[in-house]
């Protein structure tokens, strides 16, 4: 069984990637998931958010308010520190559980780990290999700010809580350009599931 950790910075394109490589066969963790996971009402770490961020951080059903928090986080570094301090054991915890569930269920097929944060955490040591989607800034930044309905400000704040592209560089053992269209995405995908498999 092999396991490939898909990284790169916010709104790079590796959910897109993950998609693509869904249909052919892989099987997608996705660490965003994991985190929304983990910080559902009942569970440790949305107590641990309440006590540090007050109970203003919930909606009124009692659930995160991610946006309020997001805001919070993505302007204040201590904050974001905070929160990844809470957030971080727990989501790899997660995340090393279900690569042991496939392993026994699913040993034969290819894991994708697709997470933004791979490099920044350890969750770099639990992969076999890296695959890191790029694009420069200006598109980075494009994509992001249409995609979540954002302006520039909040777009590169988020940008800026995460490693630059360039510093992942060295980290990576595939490179994925996402700088074209979505058929110039697709056929790198295929080659790459092609080259996974030989
Ligand atoms: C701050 C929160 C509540 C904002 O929620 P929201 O629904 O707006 O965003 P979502 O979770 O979908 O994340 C979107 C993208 O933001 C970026 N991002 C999220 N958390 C972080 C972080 N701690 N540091 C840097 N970038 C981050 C990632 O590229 C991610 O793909 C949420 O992102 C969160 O709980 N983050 C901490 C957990 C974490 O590190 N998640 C990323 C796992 S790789
Ligand atoms: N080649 C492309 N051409 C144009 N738009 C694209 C392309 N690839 C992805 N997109 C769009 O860019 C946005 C970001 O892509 P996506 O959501 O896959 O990024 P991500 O890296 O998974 O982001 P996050 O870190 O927030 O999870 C989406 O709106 C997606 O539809």
């Amino acid at each position: 069984m092999k396991i490939i950790g898909l990284t790169g910075g916010i709104a790079t394109g590796k959910s897109t990637v993950s998609k693509l490589l869904k249909d052919k066969g892989a099987i997608i963790i996705d660490a965003d998931i994991v985190a929304r996971k983990i910080v559902e009402k009942g569970k440790p770490a949305l107590n641990e958010i309440t006590e540090n961020f007050g109970k203003e951080i919930l909606l009124e059903n009692g659930e995160l308010d991610r946006r309020k928090l997001g805001r919070i986080v993505f302007n204040d570094p201590s904050s974001l520190k905070k929160l990844n301090e809470i957030t971080h054991p727990k989501i790899l915890q997660e995340i090393q559980k279900e690569i042991n569930y496939y392993k026994q269920h699913e040993s034969h097929r290819v894991i994708i780990i697709d997470a933004a944060l791979l490099i920044e955490t350890n969750m770099k040591d639990m992969v076999d290999e890296i695959w890191l989607v790029t694009i420069s800034e200006e598109i980075q930044r494009a994509r992001l700010m249409k995609r979540d309905s954002i302006g520039v400000e909040e777009a590169s704040k988020r940008m800026e809580a995460q490693m630059s592209i360039k510093e992942k560089l060295p980290y990576a053992h595939k490179i994925i350009d996402n700088s074209g269209d979505l058929n110039d995405l697709e056929i790198q995908v295929k080659k790459l599931w092609e080259w996974v498999h030989k």
